[in-house]
This record gives structure tokens, sequence and C-alpha cells, in this order.
């Protein structure tokens, strides 16, 4: 008998299951430039202040503002200059009443002196200097711990760590960062069909793409993407191509051989190995399997192309951002008006590509739901998010859309 009885889970409650069989990565202290895009583990306290000492904004002389009252054009001051502070200077060299220092950008603020006059309101003097403009007190310093006290909480556990972030951390010297490791996911295509780009193709061929799509979704949220050569149809190719990888891996992802047909490799080699086969109320993406075999777990992920990219999209990278500590697991989601009617099956949530016009506020699909059709895909900008109880979205009718650009 026909088997079309198989409960299908809700598109919440899948993913829930693969966050939960992904779980939490270690923490691990990396090397601060090691650490773009990853999550702090834990909130940092600045060990100095920014700046850490006075210093001067300019370049020029560090006087007192007192001695410079009334200085001009016509009137300047002279000051007899007895020591030039270079930036990394380190010993301290005060100045006296009546004289003023040569100092550089950077450099440290002499005691004594209260403001910088810059070199372009001078003669630019090495032995002596005249001063053609009076200053305030206060003009052009920097002061200690004026961007940052010391101990002061900086950054709280959770920051994304984007390039402002590590340079501000680098500042503060620190060397080295609490952060969830780089999940070290493991990619197998299968499918006797798959040809490696760059080779020729026979009739019946395909070039493998899902390898590339998914490594790269991997790489962009922070993880670290381990491509296998693809399988054929064969579960003992299957099981010889995954023994040696087996334990350096969080994750194993493999895409194609679980729906229904006679040659369903991953299915097959994976049933009974601690995998289980489901069907998600989603469209495209409905074939999954999630489990452990041999210590790794395992998504298995259906093999047209659409559908592993969204498998990808909508399981996989939220438990992979949560894995990591990361806040935001969700894409940036947004209102529109669909620029033409849209047909949903019913009773699965269907993920239209689309394109966002922020113009018009106008979602335009592309392409048909089709999950083969790749280029509407590579054109697109967010997906057309089709409730599990529409079956039909009326042109100008409100959809949600879960943008794929930031
Ligand atoms: N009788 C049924 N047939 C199918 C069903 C079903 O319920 N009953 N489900 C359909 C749905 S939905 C999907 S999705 C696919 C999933 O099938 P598989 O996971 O077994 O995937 P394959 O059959 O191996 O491949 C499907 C399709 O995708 C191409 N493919 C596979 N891997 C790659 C790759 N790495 N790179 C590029 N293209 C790939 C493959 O050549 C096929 O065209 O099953 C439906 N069928
Ligand atoms: O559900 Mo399949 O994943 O449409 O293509």
């Amino acid at each position: 008998m026909p088997n079309t009885t198989t409960r299908l889970r809700s598109v919440d409650s899948y993913r829930a299951t693969v966050s939960a069989l992904v779980g939490d990565l270690p923490i691990e202290h990396l090397p601060v430039p090691d650490c773009l895009g990853l999550v702090l583990a834990e909130d940092v306290t600045a060990p100095i202040a920014l700046p850490p000492f006075d210093n001067s904004a300019m370049d020029g002389y560090a006087v007192r503002s007192v001695d410079v009252v009334g200085a001009s054009e016509e009137n300047p001051v002279k000051l007899p200059v007895p020591e030039d502070i270079p930036a990394g200077r380190t010993d301290v060299v005060p100045l006296l009443p009546g004289t003023a220092h040569r100092i550089m950008t950077g450099a440290p603020l002499p005691p004594g002196a209260d403001s910088i006059v810059q070199v372009e309101l001078t003669d630019s003097g090495v032995e002596q200097v005249r001063v053609f403009a009076a200053v305030p007190i206060g003009t052009h310093l920097r002061r200690t711990g004026e961007d940052v006290r010391e101990g002061a909480t900086v950054l709280t556990a959770g920051t994304v760590l984007g390039p402002p972030q590590l340079g501000f951390l680098a500042a503060l010297g620190i060397p080295r960062l609490p952060v969830r490791r780089r999940p070290r996911v493991l990619i197998l295509s299968t499918g006797t069909e798959l040809v490696e780009p760059g080779k020729p193709l026979a009739h019946g061929q395909i070039y493998e793409s899902n390898s590339v799509h998914i490594a790269a979704a991997v790489q962009e949220i922070g993880g670290v993407a381990h491509v296998l050569r693809s399988v054929p149809d064969d579960t003992d190719a299957l099981y010889e191509t995954l023994e040696p990888h087996l334990k350096e891996h969080d994750l194993l992802i493999t895409t194609g051989g679980v729906s229904a047909g006679a040659y369903e490799v991953v299915k097959d080699a994976l049933t009974g190995e601690g995998v289980e086969f489901v069907r998600v109320a989603v469209q495209p993406g409905g074939p999954q399997g999630f489990g452990t075999y041999r210590g790794l777990p395992v998504l298995t992920l259906p093999g047209n192309p659409v559908s592993a990219a969204l498998s990808f999209e909508l399981f996989v990278r939220p438990a992979l951002l949560a894995a990591l500590g990361n806040p935001q697991i969700d894409r940036r989601r947004q209102r529109a008006t669909a620029s033409s009617s849209m047909k949903s099956p019913a009773g699965r949530r269907q993920y239209r590509r689309g394109y966002y016009d922020a113009g018009t506020v106008q979602a335009v699909p592309v392409g048909g739901p089709g999950s083969h059709l790749l280029a509407a895909f590579a054109q697109s900008n967010c997906l057309i998010e089709i409730p599990e109880d529409v079956t039909e979205v009326p042109e100008g009718g409100e959809v949600d859309l879960v943008m794929l650009i930031p």
C-alpha cells in the first residue's frame, strides 16, 4: 500500500529538532585576528584605559596656555624649545614655565603642559619657536581614559566580532578572546549523475553544485567547511568515504538520496544507523533526516539544489548561529505586497524566491516554485513566505519576506 500517511513535522518543530542536535559549541580562546565573525562568549573588561596616557592630538608644541596669552601674527610669543617629544618617547620630560616642547601626534603630554599649539600656528622653530596664536587650556589634548576607563565592561557576551570590535580589543592589548569554536562541517553530496565542475558532461550527468552552496553558506556564518568528493548511489562508497572523517567534525551534512526512489543511498546507508527520516511541512525541503551516525551529528538534506539550499537556510543556519552563541539567528523580515498572484500547497509553508523592491515595497516572485530553478534563486534577494494555511496569494496581497541581504 502506498505510504501516504507519514505525519508531517511543522517547520518550527523541525527547527527545534535540528538546533537540539547541533547543540552548543565549546568555548576556546582564539587569537583576536582569528575571531572575525565569531561571537564573544564572555564579557570583556578593559585591562587598561584608552588613551592610556594624556597625549597630543596634533603635531605642534606642548605649552602652558598662560604662556601664549595674547599671541598673534603681529605679536608672536617667542619660547625656547628644550625637548623634542616624538610618538613613542617613553621617558618623562616635564615642561618648565615659559618654554615649549616640540611634540608629535600621539606623543605623551609633558607634565606642566596644558595645551598644544599646532605647528601651522607657529614658525616651526626647532631651538626656539614663535607662536602666532593663543590657545585655551585643553586645546588638542586627548585625555587618559576619555575613550575607555580601566576596568570598565567594554563588550558583552553575545557581541558579534566585526572589524571595529577586533580593532578595539587589539587596542586594549588583548591577545586572545573567549569565543565558541567555529563549527567544523563535513559536507557530502550523493548521486551517480554528479560531475565535478571543469570536467566534461555526458548526457544524463549534471554538475555537482550543492556542496559549493552549502560550504559557502557554512563559511558565511563563521563555520569551517570540509567538502568530500561526491559519492555515487552506492552505500559502501558512502561508508568508505565517511570513515576517515567521522572524528574531527561537529556536523555532517549530506545532500540527495533521501526521497522515495529506488536508489536512495543516504536513506539506505543511514536507516538503522542512528538517523531518522522524516517529512517536514515545507516546500521546497520536504524530505529531511537527522540523527547521529557513529558519534557524529548528521543532517541529510534533500538533493534538489533549491531544496538543499533552503533546508540549510531554514534549519541549519539558525542552529549553527545559535551554537556559536549568536543572539541574532533569524534573518531580517520585511512586509511587502505581492506583484503577482502565487499558489501554494495546502498544509505546507512555501518559500518562493523573490526580489524585494524597496522603492515600491513590492515582492516580485522570481521563477516558479520548482526546486531545480537555480538561476531564479541566484537572482533573488529574498524568500517570499507563504503560510501553511494559505493556498493562494492574490496580486497586491500582503506577504512576509525573509531577506537574504543585510
Ligand atoms: N516519488 C517521489 N519522488 C520524489 C519525492 C517524493 O516524495 N516522491 N520527493 C521529491 C522532492 S520534494 C525532493 S526535494 C527530491 C529529494 O530527493 P533526494 O533527496 O533523494 O535527491 P536526489 O533524488 O538525489 O536528487 C534530486 C535532484 O537534485 C539533483 N541533485 C542532487 N544532488 C545534487 C548536487 N549535489 N548538485 C546538483 N544537483 C543535485 C539530482 O540530480 C536530482 O535532479 O525528491 C523528489 N522526488
Ligand atoms: O520538497 Mo522538495 O524539497 O520540493 O524539492
